[in-house]
């Protein structure tokens, strides 16, 4: 089964992913592998571009997790999306140097649900697990992520809301 552990930056993928690891899981980092599908430099948002189509084509469906902000667009079998309330995604993005206008962009996605809306536009709905990490452990977060992996929990999405917070982004 190839799993996909996506969200938005800062939400604590690769802390999971590590986890995971430890836990015996094959984990692949979407870094490790995008380099060569970049096609530019996007100085401005100080990202990378690449060519999502080759990278899908060519990734395949390893048995594996898959980590990284753009992997609920591989052919994965279950996609876990990791959510956090956007003023504490804020404090990690400001305590990694980020800068300001690379922060708004991130936060913005985050309240308006970006990753989720991508996924289900993909997926079908019981391949996704979204999880509110804001008051979980990155234990915790992994143990409910081999519980979804495992069937022994649901497919679960759309119970968080943080529209509230797209007011502290202007
Ligand atoms: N559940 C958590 N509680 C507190 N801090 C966390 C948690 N998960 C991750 N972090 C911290 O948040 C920061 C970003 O986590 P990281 O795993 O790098 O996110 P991502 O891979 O999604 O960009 C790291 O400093 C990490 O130690």
């Amino acid at each position: 089964m190839m799993a996909a552990v996506t969200g938005t930056p800062g939400t604590g993928k690769s802390t999971v992913a590590d986890i995971l690891r430890k836990r015996g899981y094959s984990v692949i980092r979407q870094n490790d592998t995008i380099k060569p599908y970049i096609i530019e430099r996007d100085s401005e948002r100080d990202a990378d571009v690449i060519d999502e189509d080759k990278w899908y084509e060519e990734f395949g469906k390893p048995d594996a997790v898959v980590e990284g902000h753009l992997t609920h667009i591989l052919d994965a079998d279950r996609i876990v999306i990791l959510r956090l309330r956007p003023d504490i995604l804020s404090e990690r993005l400001k305590s990694r140097g980020y800068p300001d206008e690379k922060i708004r962009e991130n936060l913005e996605a985050e309240c308006l649900d970006t990753v989720l809306i991508e996924t289900l536009d993909i997926h079908p709905e019981e391949h996704i697990l979204e999880i509110d990490c804001t008051f979980l452990t990155p234990e915790e977060t992994v143990d409910i992520i081999e519980e979804f992996l495992a069937g022994k929990r649901g497919y679960s999405f759309g119970n968080t809301d943080w529209s509230d917070y797209i007011g502290t982004l202007l």
